[in-house]
């Protein structure tokens, strides 16, 4: 496996690949890897030829008062794990190769971003959007993966792809958890022994919001605040959102018709955590 951080390298190595008649898949990633995004390289090199991973922490998603110089890093780590996934390259770029000094086009899109993690983090999906365009076009993926547990980033990719006309088919994978229910997610990293406990609410409030749907309720209202009314009671937790919208367009849903997303963010004292599930009343 090989550390890559140029574009002009991957480049050059794609195209030997193609040269080869190889397929390639893509698995984006800000590093600090763990069993979830395993599971993303591991399904991708069962799909593809050749697998590039990318680790980067894109700072256009990150808005001013947020964790960017924070966020964890391990390249020693990631490698290892990229490794044992079966990946070919991993792509470590720096903000300086990725961004030239004067860069100023960015990919904007005017629905699917303005609710949910979009009201909180309302330049997050541009900057997600920037590099994931620029990745597909560094790349020329046949496939790139992402993960369930974003799904609002997931169904904005699903929406850029289409409308930018990419040739990449997008492999959505489910969300990974914990052994106790909680979504494995690199700001995990940030809880305490308390926050860590804390932070199960997400889950055990949403599986409460999956029940009832599962035993006949259609009353968007009734599930999201029953999901709500647990959420609170725990004290460290404060709510961001808990929405139920369409699965594909994300707009807010009052009765259940057909597939819909069940998604929330939440505040475990200062470290910000998102999960959701689906759920399809026709399925
Ligand atoms: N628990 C998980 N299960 C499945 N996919 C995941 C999981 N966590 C992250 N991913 C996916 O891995 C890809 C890279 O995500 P990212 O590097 O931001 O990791 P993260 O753990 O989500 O970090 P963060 O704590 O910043 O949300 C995304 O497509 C994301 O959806
Ligand atoms: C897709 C992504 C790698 C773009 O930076 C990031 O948003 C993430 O890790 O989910
Ligand atoms: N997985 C999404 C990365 C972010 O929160 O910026």
């Amino acid at each position: 496996m090989q550390i890559v951080t140029t574009i002009e390298e991957l480049r050059s190595i794609v195209k030997w690949w193609r040269g080869e008649g190889h397929s390639v898949g893509l698995v984006p990633t800000m590093g600090y890897l763990h069993e979830g995004h395993k599971s993303l390289i591991v399904k991708a090199v069962s799909e593809n030829d050749r697998v590039v991973v990318s680790d980067f922490v894109n700072p256009t998603q990150f808005g001013a008062n947020e964790d960017l110089s924070t966020y964890p890093r391990d390249m020693e780590r990631d490698a290892a794990l990229c490794e044992a996934a079966g990946a070919d390259v991993i792509f470590h770029p720096s903000p300086e190769e990725m961004y030239l000094e004067d860069n100023c086009t960015f990919v904007d899109m005017n629905r699917l971003t303005k609710g949910l993690c979009g009201k909180t983090r309302p330049t997050h999906f541009s900057g997600v959007c920037t590099v994931v365009f620029k990745l597909f076009n560094i790349v020329t993926p046949d496939r790139a993966y992402f993960g369930q547990k974003d799904a609002q980033q997931l169904a904005v990719i699903r929406r850029m792809v289409r409308d930018m006309n990419f040739n990449v088919r997008i492999v959505g994978c489910p969300i990974v958890r914990e052994a106790d229910g909680l979504a494995m997610s690199s700001r995990n990293a940030y809880l305490n022994e308390k926050e860590r406990k804390a932070a199960l609410i997400l889950h055990k409030s949403l599986v409460l919001g999956e029940e009832m749907l599962r035993a006949g309720e259609r009353d968007a209202g009734k599930v999201r605040d029953v999901i709500l009314k647990n959420m609170r009671t725990e004290p460290l937790a404060r709510i961001d959102y808990v929405e139920l919208v369409d699965a594909k367009n994300l707009e807010p849903v009052k009765k259940i018709e057909g597939p819909i997303l069940a998604a929330t963010a939440v505040y475990i004292g200062k470290t910000r955590l998102i999960d959701n599930f689906h759920y399809d009343s026709e399925a």
